[in-house]
């Protein structure tokens, strides 16, 4: 579907530009290639969620597509002066370094009111003077989510921002993702892995295995042989993948109780039939506004 706005003067219906449009991106890091012929674009307000297996290059495209990480190959357009949001993957917070919350979110500059603001949008409230290292683990994701939405972000960009979180957790903050995105009326580009949450929350997904295997609608996805030679079959697939392989090595205290698919899917499939269900006024070379 194709996304609009209306000229005021005019009342004419005209394509909304993209806040990021790539395309041919490749990528090879200490010798291997992690990214290559992937093009991309994000429309204004849209949900996009990345879903692929461990090591697939995700990170590595958010990183890329944000400007943190330069590209070998391909272009990228970014609406000038775009204002982004990130929570990374990993933020480790050091116990021996006391830091508050309200300190933290300084950090990114802001008053003390639009502090306030943040913390209560993101619905911890009250929790300005407690050390972040003592925070729950959704607290912290509150957080960081608080951080990154302090400066009204147009694009907000969540690399698994409900890693560490139950599944009544996880449902809460994606919900809150939901409700910022209502908010503020910004994009929201993700990283997650529990494909209930991507058909819930996301308007797209993008099935990354080092270029795009599918994407289109969530429905689309979790329907495309691609998708099911990376996670198998039924909605249980990424979930199960990435419980399994995250099982080692790790204290997801969490995580009893779940099925495991011990059918990886990692002889990674390399078929390249884009089931591509692209908004249109994504689909054409445009200057971003
Ligand atoms: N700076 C780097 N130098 C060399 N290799 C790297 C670098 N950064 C990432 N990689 C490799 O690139 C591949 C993709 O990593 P990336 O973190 O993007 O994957 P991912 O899909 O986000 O994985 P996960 O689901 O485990 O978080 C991995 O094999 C990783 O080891």
């Amino acid at each position: 579907m194709s996304q609009l706005s209306v000229d005021p003067l005019s009342a004419t219906p005209s394509p909304v530009s993209p806040l990021i449009e790539a395309e041919g991106l490749g990528l090879t890091l200490s010798g291997h290639q992690i990214l290559h012929d992937v093009d991309f674009s994000l429309a204004p307000g849209e949900i996009v969620t990345v879903v692929g297996p461990n090591g697939s290059g995700k990170t590595t495209l958010l990183r890329v597509l944000i400007g943190a990480e330069r590209p070998d190959t391909g272009r990228i357009t970014r609406a000038p002066g775009l204002r982004i949001g990130y929570v990374p993957q990993r933020l480790a917070v050091d116990r021996t370094m006391p830091i508050t919350v309200d300190r933290f979110l300084a950090l990114a500059g802001g008053t003390p009111a639009a502090r306030a603001g943040a913390l209560e949008r993101t619905g911890i409230a009250g929790l300005g003077g407690r050390q972040l290292a003592a925070l729950s683990g959704g607290q912290f994701q509150r957080a960081l989510l608080a951080h990154a939405v302090l400066r009204e972000p147009q694009l907000l960009v969540l690399d698994e921002p409900a890693q560490g979180l139950d599944q009544p957790g996880e449902a809460r903050l994606y919900g809150l993702v939901a409700e910022l995105r209502a908010e503020i009326g910004c994009a929201v580009l993700m990283v997650s892995h529990d494909l209930h949450v991507v058909m819930a929350a996301s308007d797209r997904v993008i099935c990354l295995n080092g270029h795009v295997c599918c994407e289109g609608t969530p429905l689309v996805v979790s329907a495309a042989p691609e998708y099911r030679a990376l996670f198998g079959h039924g909605t249980h697939g990424a979930l199960a993948l990435y419980r399994h392989d995250h099982d080692h090595g790790h204290e997801h205290g969490h995580e009893d109780g779940h099925d495991h698919d011990h059918g990886h899917g990692h002889g990674h499939h390399h078929g390249h039939s884009h089931g591509h269900e692209r908004p249109e006024s994504n689909s054409g070379p445009g200057t971003p506004a």
